[in-house]
């Protein structure tokens, strides 16, 4: 049986709490307290880059839910995709975009890898695009996950490390993406719609290309410099040194980390 979310079970900066509980919480229930305790950062006034995926969802959820409550006020929401503009929309946030609001206080975003140096892989959702536009302007970009998104390497999970490419000649695109790694032993594919086959169309109507590592790709900032320099090439899913504090919502409690 799952616990139901109790907010005070998280406790404070920089410190490992334990559930009171001995239920096992579900993956959603982690994902949830997570973004619960980075609302905690949103304070009156300031202008938030809203994530996207199944763990900013929530965060998503909760200022709307403060807002409404009065909790929070004059907030000002910069969503990253078009679902969490849909969502967001739909929660009654005021929103606005990067040319009105080119610097934010803070952003709140999920993500699919997080190693050590708190370096992250995004987009597996298919967002990173507007999310890296979004977050690399804000002051404080706090990543919230559960523990299964930890990895001791960038590609350790054996996931996808996505691409976004123009549809313009695509398989030429993957086929050099796929080059530039064979030392990784990589393997490129084009993501596809599960229902018909048909590739996904990102909100910016590109493609996305999933890179799948059998090896480590060695230093990061490389790897993401040789791959921008791929003319075909618009965004790729690494995120590195932008995080500035990381949340982790586990079995055992929740960790907050700081950049150091
Ligand atoms: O494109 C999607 C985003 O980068 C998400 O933040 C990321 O995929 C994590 O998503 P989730 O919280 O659903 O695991």
């Amino acid at each position: 049986m799952a616990l139901a979310y109790d907010p005070h079970f998280i406790g404070s900066e920089n410190a490992e709490t334990t559930s009171p509980s001995p239920l096992v919480l579900t993956q959603d229930e982690l994902k949830k307290i997570a973004a619960y305790k980075a609302v905690e950062f949103v304070k009156s006034g300031m202008v938030v880059g809203l994530g996207t995926g199944s763990t900013s969802k929530h965060a998503v959820d909760r200022i709307g839910e403060l807002l409404r409550q009065g909790i929070l006020t004059d907030i000002v929401g910069i969503p990253t995709s078009k679902r969490t503009h849909e969502q967001a929309l739909s929660l009654d946030i005021p929103l606005s975009d990067l040319e009105t609001h080119p610097v934010l206080d803070l952003a709140i975003d999920g993500a699919d890898e997080v190693d050590p140096d708190m370096n992250l892989v995004k987009g597996r959702g298919g967002s990173l695009l507007r999310e890296k536009m979004i977050e690399c302007v804000s002051k404080k970009f706090v990543v919230i996950v559960d523990e299964s998104k930890l990895v001791d390497y960038i590609g350790g999970s054996g996931l996808a490390m996505p691409v976004e490419i123009v549809p313009f000649c695509w398989k030429f695109t993957a086929h050099m993406l796929q080059s530039l790694f064979q030392e990784a032993d990589c393997v490129a594919k084009l993501r596809t719609l599960s229902e018909n086959g048909e590739p996904y169309v990102t909100d910016n109507s590109n493609y996305i290309i999933d890179l799948y590592f059998k090896k480590d790709i060695g230093d990061l900032k490389s790897a993401g410099d040789a791959i921008l320099r791929l003319p075909g090439v618009v965004e790729h899913g690494l995120f590195l040194g932008m995080a500035t504090t990381l949340i982790v919502a586990g079995k055992l409690g929740v960790t907050v980390k700081n950049k150091s």
